[in-house]
């Protein structure tokens, strides 16, 4: 049977073949070089505190319908002002109701680096996210052959881009390690099964090395879930439908943030 992810990615494959025949990769390639220098999402990354990566989502597979986005630049600055050190824009259409769009509109909404939330299957994409102002770029190691992982993940590299590379179990890790990741995130759902096991972070954290900077990914609810994040050794937790969902996105962010950044929080373990 198909799994989730392997759906998502078949009509990625897709709509990737079709942009590229409107517009072929050394344009895209000409539009990345010309673009403003992506900002340092890693040192953003180590400042003080547990950071908060704050999705722009409107639907998901596992969900449906989370939130009705009609301007993805403010709820974007809400979180910016709420204290967000990173803003994740899905951008991928069928599943998750994103865009390009939204990438554009929200980097031109703030200063805090913007992360491309896409499943990325080859090069074309990662030009793509260098030319729409993207500064991190994520790549899920279930999605990628090995040689691919490690090929782009030096391209993203090339371009002054920060690799966010996901992980779902102590394999995945390995491979990522491998292909040189500095920074990894621990999703707590399967995307082949949807499952959510919040457990996951702790199980795979320790064994990663302690340079590597650590994003525990789905499944926060709240300042509650944040901290045991933080007392497994995370760096960051990257969120989506509970601020999506939130009554004010922007007090949600600044509750997580001040969480993450009281004296009573377990440092990140670096
Ligand atoms: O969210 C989904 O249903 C999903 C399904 C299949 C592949 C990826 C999926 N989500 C992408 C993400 O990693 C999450 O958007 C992100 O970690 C935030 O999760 P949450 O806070 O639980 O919305």
């Amino acid at each position: 049977m198909t799994s989730v992810l392997e759906s998502i990615l078949d009509g990625v494959r897709g709509d990737v073949a079709a942009r590229e025949s409107a517009t072929d990769l050394a344009t895209v390639k000409a539009a990345a070089a010309a673009a403003p220098p992506a900002r340092d999402a890693v040192a953003a990354l180590r400042e003080p505190g547990i950071a908060v990566i704050a999705e722009v989502k409107r639907k998901s597979p596992a969900k449906g319908a989370l939130a009705d986005i009609g301007d993805p630049a403010s709820l974007a600055g809400s979180y910016a002002d709420g204290g967000a050190r990173i803003i994740s824009v899905l951008t991928e259409e069928r599943r998750f109701g994103g865009s390009l769009a939204d990438l554009d509109a929200v980097r031109a909404a703030v200063d805090v680096p913007v992360l491309r939330k896409d499943f990325i299957v080859g090069p074309y994409q990662v030009h793509e996210a260098r030319a729409h102002g993207a500064d991190v770029v994520l790549l899920i190691v279930a999605a990628l052959e090995q040689n691919t992982l490690s090929a782009l993940l030096d391209r993203v590299e090339s371009l002054g881009m920060t690799a966010l590379v996901e992980v779902n179990n102590e394999a995945e890790a390995d491979r990522a390690l491998q292909a040189g990741a500095r920074v990894i995130g621990v999703n707590a759902r399967n995307l082949h099964t949807l499952e959510v096991d919040r457990d996951n972070f702790a199980r795979i954290a320790p064994g990663l090395p302690s340079d590597v900077l650590k994003i525990a990914a789905s499944g926060v609810r709240g300042t509650a879930d944040l901290l045991a994040y933080a007392g497994a050794g995370a760096d960051a937790v990257l969120v989506g439908e509970g601020l999506v969902t939130a009554k004010n996105p922007r007090s949600a962010v600044s509750d997580l943030v001040a969480a993450g950044s009281h004296p009573s929080c377990p440092k990140p373990a670096r």
